[in-house]
């Protein structure tokens, strides 16, 4: 069997992966002590979720990390640590395969983390040009910034099947987790169990 043919097999079949992957190592930037930590704490007059939208990693789109206060309580864990929403993915009329809720989700709330292989950008451009040259119709790239890319054509998990709308239910957000530039998507609204989850792909 030619390269090329293997290749178009491995995109169809992603190897399941639940962090990212970095092709460069030295490209993992890590940096434990970001200088930022919460001093949040659950105090009986307080409410009862520890780390809300007063905590002060939270509202800098920052997991907590152990220099902050907060214990096992906290609600703004690093992305491992929170659990996925339930999913499904599914086969829809028009856009290929997509990804419906198996349970209801409430809005702000924190869905999946989109992961897949850190590439660079020159990696990035010779990936595009592969597919392109396959001409390939499904793409799983997400530029996080001008050298760093998340592909999840090879290796991902179920965020890569989330298809894009005009009028999405979800967002992508970035975020920072112990030093480390991550993706998510987020609830943008009330998502009840059997709706298609969306975002916007600008
Ligand atoms: C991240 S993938 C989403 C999963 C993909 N539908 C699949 O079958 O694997 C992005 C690709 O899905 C397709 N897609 C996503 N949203 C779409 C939409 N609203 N209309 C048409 N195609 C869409 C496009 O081919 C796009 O490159």
């Amino acid at each position: 069997m030619a390269t090329s043919e293997k290749k178009i097999g491995e995109s169809k079949k992603p190897k399941s992966i639940r962090r990212n992957t970095y092709l460069n190592k030295k490209f993992k930037k890590k940096d434990k002590d970001h200088g930022i930590f919460c001093s949040c704490s659950l105090s009986p007059a307080s409410s009862s979720t520890l780390c809300g939208s007063d905590c002060s990693c939270r509202i800098i789109l920052s997991s907590c990390s152990s220099t902050c206060g907060c214990r096992c309580e906290c609600t703004n864990k690093p992305f491992e640590k929170r659990r996925i929403k339930k999913m499904k993915r599914v086969q829809t009329e028009k856009c290929g395969d997509g990804i419906v809720a198996d349970e209801d989700i409430n809005a702000g709330e924190f869905i999946i983390e989109y992961v897949g292989e850190v590439i660079n950008k020159k990696i990035c451009e010779e990936r595009l040009r592969e597919m392109n040259h396959k001409e390939e119709t499904n793409f799983y790239l997400c530029q996080v910034n001008s050298n760093m890319v998340i592909d999840a054509t090879y290796k991902g998990n179920k965020s890569r099947y989330i298809n894009h709308s005009c009028n999405p239910n979800a967002k992508m957000q970035k975020w920072v987790n112990d030093g480390e530039i991550r993706i998510a998507i987020f609830a943008t609204r009330d998502i009840k169990k059997g709706d298609d989850v969306t975002y916007d792909y600008q």
